[in-house]
């Protein structure tokens, strides 16, 4: 397996309060890894790490490293590290501006200012995140004006509109109805192709339905990393087919 991110010995404090403990994960490059594991476990924590989000908590302390492509993203810069790695958040979160302008933001923010350019980039990333035909006859309309379901793949087409390489998904569809949810799930299924995914998911069967390989985190440790399959039908440890069979959680 090649994995395009790793975390080394990672440990992580919010003050006194260790969350974190020795995670040693490998992430496989242009796959879907769900992480899953009890509520306040360390699931978002691990995931936030990835891109550094954590670095807006003045409380956080970092220890071990994450080597991305071999470097530790721990030394980056994070501005820079997000066009590399983005994310997509609980509830859907658009800018109150249009569809366009929405998709347009982070190329703009990165020095891209040609219309036709920015044009291309606002069709692919919508078709990329399977929104295309629903907006296109709209796209200056405001991004507010649509359905919770269309502003997650908004948000999801706002992340593609950088090229990233990975892409974070922390309960991507605990928000959504399930018919929006199925479309995101169809949808994660289709971004490895071009992209590594790395979700948080409360839901089981969706983490079975969607990922390739699966964490099973128990109170700030990684208790297990393996295929899916083997996590939900013969996994490794107790701990986990306890957890995956509904016996606690
Ligand atoms: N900003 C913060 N400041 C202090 N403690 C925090 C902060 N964020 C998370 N924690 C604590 O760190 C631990 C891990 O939280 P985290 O949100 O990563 O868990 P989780 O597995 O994602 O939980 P959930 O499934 O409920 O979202 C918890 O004990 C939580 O209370």
């Amino acid at each position: 397996m090649t994995s395009v991110i790793q975390t080394n010995n990672l440990n992580l404090s919010y003050g006194t309060k260790q969350a974190l403990f020795e995670v040693n994960f490998p992430f496989a490059e242009k796959k879907v890894t769900a992480l899953i594991g009890p509520s306040g476990c360390g699931k978002s924590t691990l995931l936030r790490c990835l891109n550094r989000m954590n670095d807006l908590i003045p409380t956080c302390k970092i220890g071990g490293e994450i080597l991305f492509r071999d470097e530790n993203i721990l030394n980056a810069d994070p501005v820079e590290l997000r066009k590399h790695i983005g994310m997509v958040f609980q509830r859907p979160n658009p800018f109150p501006k249009s569809i366009y302008d929405n998709i347009a933001y982070g190329p703009r923010a990165h020095g891209e200012h040609d219309a036709s350019t920015l044009d291309k980039i606002v069709e692919t990333s919508l078709k990329g995140a399977a929104l295309w035909d629903e907006v296109k006859d709209r796209l200056h309309d405001s991004a507010l004006g649509l359905s919770g379901g269309q502003q997650q793949r908004l948000c999801i087409a706002r992340t593609l509109a950088v090229s990233p390489e990975i892409i974070l998904m922390d309960e991507p569809c605990s928000a959504l109805d399930p018919i929006a949810t199925s479309k995101i799930e169809t949808l994660i299924t289709d971004l490895k192709k071009n992209y590594t995914v790395i979700i948080v998911t409360h839901n089981m069967q969706q983490a079975a339905r969607v990922s390739d390989t699966t964490g099973f985190m128990y109170i700030g440790k990684l208790v297990e990393v393996n295929d899916t399959k083997k996590i939900f039908s013969n996994p490794a440890e107790e701990l986990t087919e306890r957890y995956v069979t509904g016996r606690f959680g």
